[in-house]
């Protein structure tokens, strides 16, 4: 198991790239099993997550061919409708294949999926869509079974405490493109990725009406064809880098995602006192000026998102004053919290908010990483503290960035990837 050495100090300078979107490639994967065609997917990020959804495709036959330069070609000629837990429990987003397998052949076992680290993470809601297409649902010994063979279109309310579902929504897609009838999809996700999985699906053949909005309607249709499709930039990953640039006081470009899928960032970036312009492709951030504490809230999107809170916390956690983050999506996804406190941040959780009080410095530790985006807020708080920072588990990093210690080198930093036998001995934590 690899770990990640960080000496902090550097200013970054230069340009860094953001891949395909992780969140887009996960459910686009699982459309690909809706025809028999072949579909080919471009700027797919080299992500393990990616590869992992890759195998599970090829467990229910579909074969996946990684062509090099982020171009995979995936044709589902024949395809068995079980998801067992082996492959299932190892990775929340292959409950995707719920709505492709009931949108392929009208039926589906899948094992459920479990919680994970950031909180609990129901799945009523996905569950909730296909009844109301008429499915028959079952939960046995650990499996949604679910017989969809006489399903027909109806209304479907996907709000939950927390708002919509994104995976729910595009679960319900995936079901509703051949499901005879039109279905109707209030309180739909509006996330840019649901944006883009809208897109292959349409040029799958699907009709789609109000992509991007709240209400999506759904007429069904018979069988989809192949697809030829580029996925969007990750907009997590370009706002990491954003972060990251603003926290080092640097001069950085970043090539991503637009700020029509950024907007909330881009608004409290400016709010902290970060200069941020987009132009062409292209942002470039200029940080060396004195920043202000901000308060936000995560929210579904436009709104502020939850996958960039842990990263504005470690921003926070080195801006002078107070600042208040809440968690409106996950209430307790704040794990990064102990760790960067271990670094000198001054934090603490009231509720569903964290509450920063913005320190000098941060020193170096040796540190765990507990999920994906917790695992970026610590490389960002490396960046900028004292000295050496070691981190533990960055097998959850790669579930998400690509080549995150390589990019950031380029751009000047510090970040060395070294196998945990060369981390000193009295620093290493449990494993
Ligand atoms: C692979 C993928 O795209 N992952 C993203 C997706 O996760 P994911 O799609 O799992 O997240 P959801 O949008 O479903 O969850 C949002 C909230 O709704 C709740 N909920 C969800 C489903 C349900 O049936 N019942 C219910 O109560 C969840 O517990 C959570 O509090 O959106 C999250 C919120 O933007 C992001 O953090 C994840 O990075
Ligand atoms: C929580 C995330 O991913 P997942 O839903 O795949 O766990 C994330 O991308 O931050």
């Amino acid at each position: 198991m690899d770990v990640i050495r960080i000496k902090g100090g550097r200013p970054l300078k230069g340009r860094i790239t953001a891949g395909g979107a992780k969140n887009s490639v996960l459910p686009i994967f699982a459309a690909c099993l809706l025809t028999e065609e072949e579909c080919i997917i471009r700027n797919v990020p080299d992500l393990s997550d990616v590869r992992y959804m890759g195998r599970i495709l090829e467990h229910v036959g579909a074969s996946v061919v990684e062509e090099g330069d982020g171009v995979w070609r995936i044709r589902a000629q024949e395809v068995r409708s079980e998801a067992p837990y082996e492959l299932v429990r190892k990775m929340r987003a292959s409950i995707c294949l719920l709505g492709s397998l009931v949108g392929r052949l009208g039926e589906a076992k899948v094992s459920m999926p479990g919680g994970c680290v950031i909180g609990p993470r129901p799945i009523d809601l996905h569950l909730k869509g296909l009844r109301k297409l008429s499915c028959k649902v079952d939960v046995e010994a650990g499996y949604l079974q679910v017989d969809g063979s006489n399903r027909r279109g109806g209304g479907v309310f996907l709000g939950g405490r927390y708002g919509s579902t994104v995976t729910g929504t595009a679960n319900l897609l995936m079901a509703a493109v051949t499901t005879p009838g039109t279905t109707r999809i209030e309180c739909a996700a509006c996330e840019p990725e649901i944006v883009d999985l809208c897109a292959v699906l349409g040029k799958m053949g699907a009709q789609i009406e109000g992509v991007g909005s709240p209400t999506l309607i759904v007429h069904g249709i018979d069988a989809l064809r192949g697809v030829d499709h580029t996925v969007i930039d990750d907009r997590i990953e370009t706002g990491t880098y954003l972060i990251a640039a603003a926290l080092t006081g640097s001069d950085l470009e970043v090539k991503g995602a637009p700020p029509s899928m950024l907007g909330a960032l881009h608004d409290k970036m400016e709010e902290a006192g970060v200069d941020l312009i987009y132009r062409e492709g292209l942002w470039t951030v200029h940080a060396s000026g004195p920043r202000i504490p901000v308060d936000l809230i995560t929210l579904p999107h436009p709104g502020f998102p939850t996958d960039l809170q842990a990263q504005m916390c470690t921003l926070m956690a080195v801006t002078p004053g107070i600042s208040v983050l809440t968690e409106r999506i996950y209430p307790n996804r704040f794990m990064h919290v102990s760790e960067l406190q271990r670094m000198g941040a001054d934090l603490a959780i009231e509720g569903a908010s964290c509450i920063v009080k913005g320190v000098k410095k941060l020193s170096g530790a040796p540190v765990m990483a507990s999920d994906l985006r917790a695992s970026a807020a610590l490389v960002l708080a490396g960046l900028v503290a004292d000295g050496d920072t070691w981190i533990q588990r960055v097998y959850h990093l790669d579930r998400g960035y690509q080549r995150m210690d390589e990019k950031l080198r380029d751009v000047g930093a510090s970040v060395e990837r070294l196998p945990a036998a060369e981390m000193p001995k009295h620093l290493l934590g449990e494993d």
